[in-house]
């Protein structure tokens, strides 16, 4: 098998993004909630996500938000996100592989992690 490039530069970026939200919106348990909070605006996400791992990994200064607010109310918990990191694991391993894929994997995994400790603690209504 031929060896796999590492995440180099925005095209490798949008490809990321494109194969892992192609497999988010057929997923059974991720589908419906992504479709229904985005309904037509789609593209709009994709574009703000490559922004989003542009600045994540080569530090341009593409995404601006605040990644965690737009979670806050989601139907979501652990299961969820343990999909999201799997589903995002499997479509950057059939990709790429390298210092930079490592890394995007780490990233992913380690805000997938606080984003559901923060859900769950706000959930907790001793912690209003
Ligand atoms: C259960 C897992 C997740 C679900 C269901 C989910 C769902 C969503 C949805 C529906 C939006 C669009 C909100 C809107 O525009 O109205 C969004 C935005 C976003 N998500 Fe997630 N997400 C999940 C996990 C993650 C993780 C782990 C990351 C970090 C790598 C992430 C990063 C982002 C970012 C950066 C945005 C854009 C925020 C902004 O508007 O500035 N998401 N997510």
């Amino acid at each position: 098998m031929a060896t796999l490039k590492d995440i180099s530069n925005i095209e490798d970026i949008k490809l990321m993004v494109d194969t892992f939200y192609g497999k988010v919106r057929k997923d059974d348990l991720l589908g419906p909630i992504f479709n229904e909070k985005l309904q037509d605006r789609w593209s709009e996400h994709l574009e703000k996500m490559y922004g989003f791992w542009q600045t994540i990994l080569f530090d341009v200064r593409a995404y601006s938000g605040s990644p965690f607010p737009p979670h806050k109310q989601l139907p979501v918990d652990k299961t969820h996100f343990d999909r999201w990191v799997l589903l995002f694991n499997t479509s950057i391993d059939g990709l790429f592989s390298g210092t930079i894929t490592e890394e995007a994997k780490m990233r992913a995994a380690n805000m997938a992690y606080m984003f559901n400790y923060k859900i769950d603690y706000f959930r907790n209504p001793e912690n209003h």
